[in-house]
């Protein structure tokens, strides 16, 4: 836990040096009243009580005490200052660091359990540790002053009331282990939660339309249940351990009345200090008592920040020599690849696509059409083999500056939910209005914009829900022709589009591609007729190269494929 705390407190060093030094100031103005506590009960039981000197201990400590609520204030403010510095310099941190993870961590982690680390986890670091942080630092130092007050009283006394600690101790560490067992499941199991209610409000059309409600509610109503469970479990385990060391400063407590009462009868212990061991000693166990129950919920908090600090430590996409390429040619040099290791599903692939150049991709589902165009993005690392743009790998490259170079229109479309103009203008920030509205007129946006209330302002919803789906590829067609980037990857632009607007979108698309190095994913082999070059995938391998009519004189794959495509033409139901 130390060495997590230690990770949390380098991003703020001399806040933390600050707050401690505070803690230590804090304590000793609540343990230094009490040093004059045990003087007043001497001069009471000095036999010849001096009225004045007794008078200017009780305004002593009552001094103190005003000055204690100035240092309590400042500590309570100083605390909290800390602790939402530390927490937002952890927010800060794993958002700067998730945009440097590969897509492959965000696909391969559970989108539920990374959003319950950077909301719950950070949430509950901020939480426990404000509350408890100062309790502690409190509890140790006022601890220490204290018992160095007791141990120049009555060295014995003060050894029984100490001898307590290394059982409490005992307790502290069964409990920490039982909270360490439980927290883990109890953790896990509010994940899960996050996860369901996700993936059912996610699902949620589909789980309706397919009557799926009872079936998918009860997964959600299971991970539920379990999660009280694991609640009850994790209070109520640790829970009696904690009581048990709470019972065993008492007992000591009385143990070393006992003892004490005897000394006083036989003559070896004054009424003074006896009474000053009655009142200051149980002063002793009470910043105790209250660590008792603060380590075992800091242990809880130990948990979420080792969540946090685990995907701190996710290792980010490397930028090699951070190079920046000058021309736009790109390569594939017998490049392997799998998603997972064991499991490969490009191999051994190379292409060239010339500089201004247009090269289609073409193969049946799942021959790697779509993870080349990944790779080119550097959203996943090639595991054998390079691919470089303008001769330099992109390892060696920036990852943000390969997203510079590359303007995607993807199947599947991401929208903000923010206005149309601003969605467009995410393709460049600084763009002019007349910019984007061009963008928008080009991408045939602007023909739908107008009829919605508020036009290009009209809002699009999470994700873009409130549009279609045609409306918002033209939206993305928009965002991309304002990029300009050199590089385009298409990605079935067409396939979601009327065949009222594909005519349209087709001409914008003829545009964005002007003078640019251009990768398709082509399913409407019709539209891919004149690239320079199609390549034709099969099972990960490179099967056939070549231009259109090429690949038509080999009667192969691809002959094949537009032989099917030219018997459909389409979808068509017959009606019975
Ligand atoms: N994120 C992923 N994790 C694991 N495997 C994946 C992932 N994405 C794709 N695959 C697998 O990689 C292989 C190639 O998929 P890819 O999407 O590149 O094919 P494709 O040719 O574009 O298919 P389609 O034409 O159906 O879109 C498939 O076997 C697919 O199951």
């Amino acid at each position: 836990m130390i060495k997590n705390l230690f990770l949390v407190f380098k991003t703020a060093p001399a806040m933390v040096r600050k707050n401690i030094l505070l803690e230590l100031l804090h304590s000793m103005f609540i343990a230094v009243p009490t040093g004059f506590l045990l003087l007043i009960v001497q001069e009471l039981f000095s036999g010849e009580v001096n009225q004045r000197r007794l008078w200017s201990y009780v305004l002593i400590m009552l001094s103190l005490l005003m000055v204690q609520l100035f240092v309590s204030v400042k500590t309570i403010v100083g605390t909290n200052t800390m602790t939402y510095t530390l927490s937002t310099n952890l927010r800060l941190r794993l958002g700067n660091h998730l945009q440097r993870l590969s897509m492959g961590t965000f696909k391969q982690r559970d989108p539920g359990d990374l959003a319950s680390v950077v909301l719950q986890d950070v949430a509950n670091f901020e939480m426990i540790f404000g509350h408890t942080v100062g309790n502690m630092a409190a509890a140790f130092f006022a601890t220490l002053i204290i018992s160095v007050f007791l141990f120049l009283t009555d060295w014995r006394l003060a050894l029984v009331l100490l001898a307590a600690l290394p059982l409490c101790w005992m307790m502290i560490r069964i409990s920490n282990y039982l909270i360490v067992q439980q927290g883990g499941k109890h953790v896990e199991a509010r994940n899960a939660i996050g996860a369901r209610f996700l993936e059912y409000i996610q699902g949620i059309r589909h789980i309706k339309s397919f009557g799926m409600t009872g079936p998918r509610f009860g997964s959600l109503d299971k991970a539920l249940n379990d999660f009280r469970r694991a609640s009850i479990r994790t209070e109520a385990i640790p829970g009696p351990f904690v009581l048990t060391g709470g019972l065993v400063l008492e007992l000591f407590f009385l143990l070393m009345l006992g003892i004490a009462v005897t000394f006083f009868a036989q003559g070896s212990l004054s009424a003074a200090v006896l009474i000053t061991f009655l009142i200051i000693g149980y002063r002793l166990y009470e910043p105790l008592k209250i660590v008792l129950v603060d380590y075992v919920i800091l242990r809880y908090m130990n948990i979420s920040l080792s969540r946090v600090i685990e995907v701190l430590q996710i290792p980010e996409q490397g930028s090699g020599t951070k190079r920046k390429p000058t021309g736009y040619e790109i390569c594939f040099e017998e490049v392997s690849f799998g998603y997972q290791e064991d499991k490969e599903v490009l191999h051994q692939l190379s292409f060239k696509v010339a500089e201004n150049s247009m090269m289609a991709l073409v193969g049946p589902s799942g021959s790697g059409k779509t993870t080349v165009t990944a790779l080119i993005a550097r959203f996943w690392d090639v595991q054998k083999g390079k691919v470089t743009i303008g001769g330099i790998d992109v390892k060696d490259m920036e990852p943000g500056e390969v997203y510079k170079l590359i303007s995607e229109v993807f199947q599947e479309v991401y929208l903000f939910d923010d206005s149309i103009y601003n969605n467009i203008r995410f393709g460049k920030m600084d763009a002019t209005e007349e910019e984007v509205i061009r963008a928008a007129d080009l991408a045939q946006v602007l023909d739908f914009a107008w009829e919605l209330p508020g036009g290009l302002q009209a809002r699009t919803g999470e994700g873009g829900n409130l549009l279609s789906g045609g409306q918002k590829q033209r939206i993305s067609i928009a965002r991309a022709l304002l990029k300009d980037a050199p590089i385009v990857l298409l990605d079935e632009a067409t396939a979601s589009l009327d065949p009222e607007n594909e005519i349209h979108i087709q001409k914008a698309i003829q545009e964005l591609v002007k003078n640019k190095t251009v990768i398709v994913v082509a399913h409407k082999l019709a539209t891919i007729r004149n690239a320079d070059q199609i390549l034709v995938l099969n099972k990960g391998s490179l099967d056939e190269q070549g231009t259109h009519s090429n690949l038509m004189d080999k009667k192969g794959l691809y002959h094949h494929l537009w032989g099917i495509q030219q018997q459909l033409g389409g979808w068509k139901i017959k009606k019975a």
